[in-house]
């Protein structure tokens, strides 16, 4: 169990946010650290966080994307997705992604190492095993939680889309492909406004009753707080879906995200929780939704509380932020990443200071 957080704990992190030494600890964990208090991130950047960009993108710019969170000790890249690319231009060049050769060195470097791609339909997942094989052992799908938002998203129903899934988990299973589920609109829908826990907790557990091994639950418009996980959470509960095959999939429209992360990992029992470099993001489908939670204020966060992650390379995951939204010629989306730029330039200031001196 983790420890609640407290006002004495939150006033312990704050004075150490100021001199964030803690951060050191994200660090190689060891064998015993590995337990069942970690989190586990995963990296939705390349994918949610770039299907939504207008400008295209080099292939050679997501292969280095990926290269860059993997080497900064990301282990769960969502590396595109085989959609419709009249519907997701940006997602069209997934198959390159997948085949270049800087990811093949990637996997053989890193055994644990998984890419996950979104398919739609048994359309998306024949274009992914027509490709040489093993470029991923996981696909993702996703299922709508409102009527409003499977229109808008998929073009036809929730009970369409989830008939639609059945040969897609067919086939998985039949290739070894794990399949991970998610649910979006899980706390509001853009289309249909307030969204029944009941009606979420009826999708997760058609999810995982097909074969999913894990359930993202999307806050897709970004309008979470933690008494909304409380109820969402405890209706998957309640249907036979525990919180330790769910995931946290939070967008940080109204600046929630990570309030509603920690006390899904700290109360509800949350082991998953997705993000996005530099919060890059934000769904084609939801207007006015902004980018993921990004991925540097999630370990930022966690590692504060003293909840171990998955994760290895702090402030070099804080450079590839910088570097990506630098490619992109947007503002870095993340606060913590801005931060660690500031206090990194601040010491290079006071060590040319210095040397100066002497
Ligand atoms: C599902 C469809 C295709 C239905 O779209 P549709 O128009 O109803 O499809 P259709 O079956 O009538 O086919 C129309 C055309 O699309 C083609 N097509 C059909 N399927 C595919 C495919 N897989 N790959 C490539 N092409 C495909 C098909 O071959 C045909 O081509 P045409 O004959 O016109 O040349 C469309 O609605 C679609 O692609 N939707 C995806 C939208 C999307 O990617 N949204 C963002 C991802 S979800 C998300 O971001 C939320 C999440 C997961 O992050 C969690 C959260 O935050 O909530």
């Amino acid at each position: 169990m983790h420890r609640a957080i407290t006002p004495r704990s939150l006033r312990a992190q704050l004075a150490r946010a100021h001199a964030p030494q803690h951060l050191a600890q994200l660090r190689p964990l060891s064998s015993s650290s590995l337990d069942s208090r970690r989190v586990k991130v995963v990296e939705v950047g390349p994918r949610d966080g770039l299907q939504n960009e207008k400008a295209v993108i080099s292939t050679d710019v997501k292969v280095e994307l990926i290269e860059r969170l993997v080497k900064g000790g990301l282990r769960c890249v969502e590396s595109g997705s085989f959609v419709s690319p009249k519907w997701v231009p940006q997602m069209a060049s997934t198959a390159d992604v997948l085949q270049s050769s800087r990811l093949s060195a990637l996997r053989s470097t890193h055994k644990d190492l998984s890419l996950p791609v979104l398919v739609p339909n048994i359309k998306g997942l024949d274009s992914l095993l027509a490709l040489p094989p093993n470029l991923t052992d996981e696909i993702a799908v996703f299922v709508s939680a409102s009527e409003g938002f499977s229109r808008a998203n998929l073009n036809c129903s929730v009970a369409e889309s989830l008939s639609r899934l059945e040969p897609v988990f067919r086939t998985a299973r039949d290739r070894g492909l794990k399949v991970r589920g998610y649910v979006s609109v899980v706390l509001g829908c853009p289309f249909d406004g307030r969204v029944e826990p009941q009606q979420v907790a009826h999708v997760a557990k058609a999810l995982r009753d097909l074969g999913a091994y894990e359930v993202s639950l999307g806050d897709t418009i970004g309008v979470g707080v933690p008494r909304g996980w409380d109820e969402v959470v405890g209706a998957c509960e309640q249907q036979g879906v525990p919180a330790r095959q769910l995931a946290a999939h939070c967008h940080d429209t109204y600046g929630t995200a990570l309030a509603s992360i920690l006390h899904c990992v700290s109360q509800l029992g949350i082991r998953t929780v997705d993000s996005s470099i530099a919060a890059l993001g934000g769904c084609p489908y939801s207007p006015g939704a902004t980018g993921n939670v990004a991925t540097e204020d999630v370990l930022y966060a966690l590692s504060a509380s003293e909840i171990p992650t998955t994760v290895l390379a702090f402030d070099e995951l804080c450079q590839v932020g910088e570097w990506i939204s630098a490619e992109l010629g947007r503002e870095n989306g993340s606060r913590v990443g801005k931060a660690m730029k500031g206090r990194r330039e601040r010491d290079a200031a006071k060590r040319e200071k210095q040397k100066a001196k002497l």
